[in-house]
């Protein structure tokens, strides 16, 4: 399924997790951890429980952020989880794989990994190689304040970041979304840092309000004119194939079977969308 927009919800905000299986993202993390105070947690994970026996909509992801294990509240977010319908778990702050061992060892729902340490990006390649990791999800804001970085517009600073954490997912093949934009309101440096996440290979860029959804989803969506040339570069190299060559022309531009394929995936993730198997 397409995970162009994967939306935080503070389990501790009832008006917006009553809201959150209407809006039209690809996927929910239902935050137990960094939104919610320490004095709101047990009512969050009541509250959590009580929205996830609503029955969710197939075409999005449910995910659940819970605390690590290394806090007062992760051990209990698990149990309180344990007969919920969710489709996955998001670990905050994994430095590494034996991050993932502990919370695999209490449940057998797959897993989300947060890269938001310093470490963890170090060891990226060795999370993302976890057997039940599903993805990754960049997490921006700890990772700054981590390495001291000053945020700019253009994230200059955490691109290394970003880009060590996303190679190491496309090693293991695994899904990796991007941090989120802190600017509500400011609509045109969303559309920026959308690109820029769609440009690096996320799949799709985490949100923080509903109103950010319609940028994500349309810039991590194939365009017309991607599809378009996916079809014209299918369809050239299929005819030179006919005749025996390898290599097409489209545009000015070389096409091999590398291409196709990726002019495949362009078509098949279009369909995706199309499909409503997004929102
Ligand atoms: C930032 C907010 C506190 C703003 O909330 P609010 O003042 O309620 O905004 P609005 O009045 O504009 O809201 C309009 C309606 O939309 C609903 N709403 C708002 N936000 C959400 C949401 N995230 N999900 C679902 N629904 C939402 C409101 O309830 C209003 O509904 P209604 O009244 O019925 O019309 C708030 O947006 C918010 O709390 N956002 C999430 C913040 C969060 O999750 N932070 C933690 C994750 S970010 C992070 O830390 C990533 C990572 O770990 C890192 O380190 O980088
Ligand atoms: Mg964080």
């Amino acid at each position: 399924m397409p995970l162009r927009s994967m939306l935080y919800v503070p389990a501790s905000n009832a008006r917006a997790l009553a809201k959150a299986r209407d809006l039209p993202c690809d996927a929910l993390i239902l935050d137990l951890e960094d939104a919610v105070a320490p004095a709101a947690k047990e009512e969050a994970r009541a509250a959590l429980g009580a929205a996830l026996a609503a029955k969710g909509r197939p075409a999005q992801l449910r995910l659940v952020r819970i605390n690590g294990l290394d806090t007062p509240w992760g051990a209990e977010d698990l149990a309180a989880l344990a007969g919920c319908a969710c489709d996955g778990i998001v670990v905050p702050k994994v430095d590494g794989p034996a991050d993932l061992d502990a919370v695999a060892a209490r449940t057998e729902r797959p897993l989300w990994a947060m890269i938001e340490t310093a470490r963890g990006v170090l060891r990226a390649s060795d999370t993302c190689a976890h057997p039940r990791l599903s993805g990754i999800v960049m997490g921006t804001n700890d990772l700054g304040r981590e390495i001291g970085l000053r945020p700019t517009a253009d994230r200059f600073a955490i691109l290394p970041a970003l880009q060590g954490a996303l190679l190491a997912a496309r090693a293991h093949g695994i899904a990796a979304i991007d941090g989120v934009c802190n600017a509500l309101g400011d609509a045109a440096r969303l559309e920026a840092e959308c690109a820029q996440g769609r440009d690096l290979g996320f799949d799709g860029k985490s949100l923080i309000h509903p109103a950010q959804i319609a940028a994500a989803n349309a810039t991590f969506a194939p365009s017309a004119e991607e599809i378009d040339l996916a079809r014209r570069r299918i369809a050239a190299f299929e005819a030179v194939l006919a005749e025996g060559q390898g290599v097409a022309v489209v545009d000015g531009e070389i096409v091999e079977a590398l291409h196709v394929e990726a002019a495949r995936t362009v078509l098949d993730l279009a369909r995706m969308v199309e499909g409503g198997e997004g929102a």
